[in-house]
């Protein structure tokens, strides 16, 4: 930090520019090579979990307690991503009806996070992403999701 401060210093003694790119809030000396670009470091998502007897919490937002196997978990959950991507059912809804996490009362919405939030496999999945993509089930200590990136 003391290398910084004294190169910074140097260079405002020099009368030397600098750059800052105004939506990350980071700055350089050197002239920057191309347009700055949105970094936002944050993905808004919704999820919905079905959990098994192997969670880290093997009980629902209703109280219940959860026994299936994760295998039993996988094919629900791939039977409920099957009919979102037919169109038979919008993920809001069966995320409300069949999520085993409390955010199903939102419709599965997790709201905005950034790293170092949620579980490692989830954040993963998540941050790669696109804007209104479904993931693959993934698993995690919770449980097997499917995520939905809603921003
Ligand atoms: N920032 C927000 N909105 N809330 C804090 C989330 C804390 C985070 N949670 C998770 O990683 C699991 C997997 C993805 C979502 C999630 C929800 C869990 C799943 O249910 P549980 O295994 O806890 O019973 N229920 C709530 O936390 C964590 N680091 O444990």
């Amino acid at each position: 930090a003391s290398h910084d401060v004294s190169k910074a210093l140097t260079h405002f003694l020099s009368r030397k520019d600098y750059f800052m790119n105004v939506y990350t809030k980071e700055s350089q000396w050197e002239m920057p090579t191309e347009a700055a670009v949105q970094k936002s470091d944050k993905v808004t998502c919704s999820h919905l979990l079905v959990k098994h007897r192997e969670s880290r919490r093997p009980q629902n937002h209703k109280g219940e307690q959860i026994t299936r196997s994760k295998d039993e978990a996988l094919d629900l959950l791939r039977g409920y991503r099957n009919m979102i991507v037919n169109g038979e059912a919008k993920f809001a809804d069966l995320a409300e009806k069949h999520s085993d996490c409390s955010s199903a009362r939102r419709g599965g919405d997790l709201g905005p996070f950034g790293p170092g939030q949620m579980q490692k496999p989830f954040e993963e999945a998540s941050f790669a992403l696109q804007v209104g993509e479904l993931s693959e089930p993934i698993s995690t200590d919770s449980g097997v999701h499917i995520i939905l990136r809603t921003a």
